[in-house]
């Protein structure tokens, strides 16, 4: 049931969504004055709920920090109209192992069984092989010469070959699984199309959980297949939340981030002479594009107060990644782009218990993919007006469909 909102509050509003024509970087216009006015806004939830929208970065950071606020999946309610999710989460058809909906003791067990796998030291140990792919990539791009899609070519390929190598994923079904994470991610996939895709990418994982039983090999999924741990409904869970984390996330991050490079032909530059600054280049970019666009979702378990509102026992909170990420209390100028800032602090890799697992394998990526690309193509250029660049308006992830490059 909706629940009542005192007197004085003010009325609920509807996710912003739309970005301005002018910068498609920025997140939506209305965000900035209601982190300022009321960094805790009532949202009308698709459906007829009445929930919060979080809007400054220290509320959101003190959100994701408290466990009051639960990430089970009955509050993952989107912001947004997502007919599939909504009927997955209402038919309570959630998948086992996917800790991502789960809290303590549930969501520490299978985490602590994955921390070791995702350390800084065990993704440093990838590098060498992610430059090797990485430059694969370029030179294929190469001979193909141009016009190239980046997203096809570079960005997609790269973390795909990634997460699959250390899942033990073949790589050469990739068209299965792809296509079958663009449907579940996709805003408009009625939940018909939803079931089928999960259906296909769990019946998919199932088998290669029952062949590493079988057969282990080295790499992760073995790993926890032989650790003992888990059942094949676990594992066929955990790996079908990391294929789909694992690459559309890092992949819009590098296409995404190149167009913005592009766009900002001053801090390109910046970084290309300076190439001590990637790693903050990297950062930075990750706060200014906040590519989970439509925020995350937390459930009050009892009534917490938050900057000056109770939110009430079971009401659903979402906390906006890019309103906190431009949050001129946190970072001055936050809504330009300067890879010469600390952008350390940024929350688009979350906070707290849930902070993002494969972080330190994205920042790998992404500071081996930019500057190895634009070395490779000093002269690269968007192939079309930068306002043709077909964007993701309508995913939960941000990026670019496609991008045209040429050099
Ligand atoms: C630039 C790339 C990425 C971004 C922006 C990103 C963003 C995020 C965010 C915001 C969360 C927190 C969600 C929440 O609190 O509700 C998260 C969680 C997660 N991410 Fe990422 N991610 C990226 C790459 C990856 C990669 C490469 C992997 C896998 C290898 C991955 C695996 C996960 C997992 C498993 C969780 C759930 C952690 C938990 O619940 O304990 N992510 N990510």
């Amino acid at each position: 049931m909706a629940p009542t909102l005192s007197a004085g509050t003010p009325a609920p509003i509807t996710m912003p969504t739309e970005r301005s024509a002018g910068c498609p970087f920025d997140p939506p216009p209305e965000l900035g004055p209601l982190r300022e006015g009321q960094p805790v806004q009532p949202l009308a939830y698709p459906g007829g709920h009445t929930g919060w929208l979080v809007t400054s970065h220290a509320l959101v950071r003190t959100v994701l920090a408290d466990p009051r606020f639960s990430s089970r999946m009955e509050f993952r309610r989107p912001a947004i109209h997502r007919p599939a999710i909504e009927e997955m989460i209402t038919s309570d058809r959630v998948p086992a192992g996917m800790f991502i909906g789960m809290d303590a003791p549930e969501h520490t067990r299978y985490r602590r069984l994955l921390t070791g796998e995702f350390t800084v030291r065990r993704m440093r140990q990838l590098e060498p092989w992610i430059e090797r792919v990485t430059d694969e990539h370029l030179d294929a791009m190469e001979q193909a010469g141009p016009p190239v899609d980046l997203v096809a070519a570079f960005a997609l390929p790269i973390p795909s070959l990634v997460i699959c190598e250390l899942l033990g994923v073949p790589y050469a079904d990739r068209e299965r699984f792809q296509h079958d994470t663009r449907v579940a991610m996709t805003l408009e996939s009625t939940p018909e199309e939803f079931d089928a895709a999960r259906h296909s990418l769990g019946g998919y994982l199932r088998e290669l959980v029952l062949r590493k039983r079988a057969e282990p090999a080295d790499d992760l999924l073995s790993g926890l297949v032989t650790g003992g741990e888990l059942n094949d409904e676990e594992l066929t869970g955990i790996a079908m939340m990391l294929l789909v984390a694992g690459h559309e996330t890092t992949a819009n991050m590098i296409s995404l981030g190149v167009l913005t490079l592009l766009a900002h032909p001053g801090q390109l530059a910046a970084v290309r002479d300076d190439p001590s600054l990637t790693e903050n280049a990297v950062e930075e970019l990750l706060r200014y594009l906040s590519i989970i666009q439509f925020g995350t979702q937390r459930g009050a378990l009892e009534d917490v107060e938050l900057g000056g509102v109770t939110i009430r026992a079971g009401e659903v909170v979402t906390v906006s990644i890019p309103a906190g990420n431009r949050d001129p209390e946190r970072f001055d100028d936050p809504d330009t782009l300067d890879v010469t800032r600390s952008a350390a602090g940024h929350l688009s890799f979350g906070h707290g218990v849930h902070q993002c697992l494969g972080q330190q394998l994205a920042r790998i990526e992404l500071r081996c993919a930019y500057p190895a690309l634009f070395r490779r193509f000093p002269t690269l250029r968007s192939a079309v007006p930068i306002e043709e660049v077909p964007l993701r308006a309508d995913m939960n992830i941000y990026g670019v469909h496609q991008l045209p490059v040429t050099w």
